[in-house]
């Protein structure tokens, strides 16, 4: 079934799908693959049997954690799905995959509409600026109501639907569509119980009679909103002219691509209704990569000369590499999307990010159930690679002659992390092969090694995110280790200037001796991203000679790494390298390097250290009889109240709240509110910890 891909891009798309977790996504892409030919045998997904969903603790899960893409066609088009993760600790790979997508398709549970998660998504996605239509799926679940599902589109998410479809029956009753644009009923026989040989096509049939009023109601919304936004078709519509559904269709596109509308089409995944006319509407409505255009780059040598790249064969090549994979046969398989250029598999190109030289090995093109090896690749085009070495997750390939680095992305901060104890050496050494194969693929968590413990400390996005790295440590790498329960990465910080703090390190020690005397400052500095360290040298007339210097600044970046309070990382903090003092046989870079960690451990003493916090974004919806215990609730967290708003019948609340008050948050939330209300939580700020809970913190960490 493969097929050569196509070099006009007009028929090319790059989606994903994107959905609140367990709205059928993985359903919803199996789905896609099967009536796209690439996958005879349907994988349910709880069975373990998608094929999206390759890695073991996927299988067991049932969530789709990693963004794997998938190619497909779709009546001479080819469509690349690249598979997004719903759950709200991967948001960054969320975000990763939106870097790279042209379009998306939203799917949302047909009973609970517009849930939290989907919210964030669909927000991520505005940000990223990507068209979406949208699929209401579980249309044959209980209580599923396509009606409310569409307005908590308009009320929970402030975008404006266009219904294409309306549901025909509804829960186990529900057959098929009323299709708006052609006027006719798209009817699914017999129960497919899940099979997809079952009752897999449809029949276009007449609209049911109890069904033609409304439809003719709905299609005149829908043409009415297409005609709005063109004069020559507002023209034909008030003169009651017919308007062709190619015009309407043409209409639509504008909108979609412009963000302006997202088309709502309606199914059930899992008995197979609704799926073809939702990639017809891929197709005709989502943009391809000539819509999208030119790319925002920079030049390597210097951010701020933009530079632009056109989806064309002929330009300079450009690809950003946006998913490191550990294949089975393969090995390290890096997913990139090629903005402009072509070039064939064995070129050279230049990893501009990191300024070092890659060579293109063999190329594929993933389809469901294997690899297909193509030749070169394409501008608009999504590749899995094989070939290259130091290509991580958000780094640009170039042309060797004409570089460019394609907007790098930001990553929230790790705030949560665990202690890792291997049991013995030979699991220190597997440790460190799996920290470092997992961070190829993953660039959200860090590492840091515990000096005084012996541990290593592995942060990352929340609970979940680090129950997953550590089991696939264990899992996959084989490690066996003692692992400590997930803590709050804390952080510490200064909030007085030490203008001048003298400090000499001298040691006579039979034989040569150590010396180094230095002079230091320190003051805050306002953190921003990466930024929360700054070292000046204002050393005048040698007093420390130039070799020295680099030693001070990494024993004052060494004495950060265990904050003074409780042994936790200091972040901003400006110092300066005032004055020195070195001896000829004496002084060595060891020994200005024990100086300058010393001397920044006593001066952060009398800079006034405080401990911070991360705090989190916290949204909950509620039903407004809940909304005090809620509250009363978060105020008991050492929440503060942000905002209540009214959003369809709920109340949402938001606050910031620190995530030491939020573990085990999710179980309180539904025992308060009979499990009626949702909470989502996302990274916003470090804060300072009041002093009582500190002083505890603290005590804490002298303990033990
Ligand atoms: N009734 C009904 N159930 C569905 C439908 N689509 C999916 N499901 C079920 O809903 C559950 C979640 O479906 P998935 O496809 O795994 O959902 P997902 O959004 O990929 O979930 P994550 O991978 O966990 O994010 C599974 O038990 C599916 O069988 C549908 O159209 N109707």
């Amino acid at each position: 079934m493969a097929q050569d891909v196509l070099t006009d891009l007009s028929k090319v798309r790059n989606i994903g799908i994107m959905a609140h977790i367990d709205a059928g996504k993985t359903t919803t892409t199996e789905r896609i693959l099967f009536y796209t030919g690439v996958n005879h045998k349907l994988g349910e997904t709880h069975d373990g049997g998608a094929t999206t969903d390759w890695m073991e603790q996927e299988k067991e899960r049932g969530i789709t954690i990693t963004s794997a893409a998938v190619t497909c066609f779709w009546n001479n088009n080819q469509v690349n799905i690249i598979d997004t993760p719903g759950h709200v600790d991967f948001t960054v790979e969320v975000e990763r995959s939106l870097r790279v997508l042209d379009g998306a398709v939203a799917v949302f549970d047909g009973k609970e509409g517009v849930e939290p998660q989907s919210e964030t998504v669909w927000r991520q996605a505005d940000k990223y600026g990507v068209p979406r239509i949208c699929f209401v799926n579980k249309m044959d679940k209980m209580g599923a109501d396509f009606y409310f599902t569409v307005d908590t589109i308009v009320n929970r998410l402030g975008a404006k639907p266009l219904v294409m479809q309306l549901p025909i029956g509804a829960e186990s009753e529900f057959i098929g569509v009323v299709d708006l644009l052609s006027m006719k009923a798209f009817v699914w026989e017999g129960d497919s119980k899940g099979d997809v040989t079952l009752g897999a096509n449809y029949e276009t049939q007449e609209i049911p009679a109890d069904l033609v009023e409304k439809a003719k109601e709905y299609r005149e919304k829908l043409v009415e909103t297409v005609a709005e936004t063109d004069d020559a078709l507002l023209e034909k519509f008030f003169a009651g002219e017919e308007i062709s559904i190619d015009e309407i269709k043409a209409g639509i596109r504008k909108l979609v691509v412009a963000n302006e509308i997202y088309p709502v089409y309606c199914g059930s995944a899992f008995k197979n209704r609704g799926i073809q006319p939702m990639l017809d509407a891929v197709v005709d409505f989502l943009p391809n990569p000539l819509d999208v255009g030119a790319i925002e780059a920079h030049d390597p040598r210097d951010e701020s000369i933009v530079i632009e790249r056109l989806p064309q064969a002929d330009a300079p090549f450009s690809a950003l590499a946006f998913k490191v994979a550990v294949h089975p046969f393969f090995g390290r398989l890096t997913y990139i999307r090629v903005y402009s250029g072509r070039i064939d598999s064995g070129a050279q190109v230049v990893n501009s990010t990191k300024g070092k030289k890659e060579r293109i090995g063999k190329i594929f093109q993933m389809h469901a159930n294997k690899e297909n090896p193509v030749d070169d690749l394409m501008a608009g085009n999504i590749y899995a690679v094989i070939g290259l070495k130091d290509t991580t997750t958000g780094d640009t390939l170039s042309d060797p002659n004409n570089q460019v680095v394609l907007e790098s992305m930001t990553f929230p901060e790790p705030v949560i992390e665990v202690a890792i104890e291997p049991k013995t050496k030979g699991d220190q050494e597997k440790l460190s092969t799996a920290i470092q194969k997992l961070a190829e693929e993953d660039p959200t968590f860090r590492v840091s090694l515990n000096a005084e413990t012996g541990q290593t400390v592995i942060a990352g996005m929340g609970e979940l995110h680090l129950d997953i790295l550590v089991d696939r440590m264990k899992r996959e790498f084989k490690v066996e280790a003692n692992v400590g329960k997930p803590q709050v990465a804390y952080r510490e910080t200064i909030r007085k200037t030490v203008p001048k703090y003298d400090y000499t390190h001298k040691k006579q020690t039979g034989g040569s001796g150590q010396f180094a005397k230095v002079q230091i400052s320190i003051a805050p500095l306002e953190v921003e991203a990466d930024k929360i360290y700054v070292f000046e040298d204002k050393v005048t007339g040698g007093r420390v000679p130039r070799e020295y210097i680099p030693s001070v600044d990494a024993g004052i970046q060494d004495a950060m790494q265990y904050g003074i309070l409780a042994g936790f990382p200091v972040v901003g903090v400006k110092a300066q390298l005032l004055d020195g003092q070195y001896h000829d046989v004496d002084s060595s870079e060891m020994a200005f390097k024990i100086a300058g960690s010393m001397a920044f451990k006593e001066a952060a003493r009398q800079a006034q250290p405080v401990l911070l916090e991360p705090m989190m974004a916290v949204e909950v919806r509620t039903p407004e009889e809940y909304m005090g215990d809620v509250i009363g609730d978060i105020n008991s967290r050492r929440g503060q109240i942000q905002s209540m708003e009214d959003a369809s019948g709920v109340k949402v609340i938001r606050a910031l709240v620190p995530l030491s008050e939020m573990f085990g948050y999710i179980g309180d939330l539904r025992s308060k509110t009979s499990g009626r209300a949702v909470f989502s939580m996302t990274f916003d700020s470090y804060a300072e910890v009041p002093k009582a809970v500190a002083d505890e913190i603290v005590q804490k960490a002298k303990g033990e």
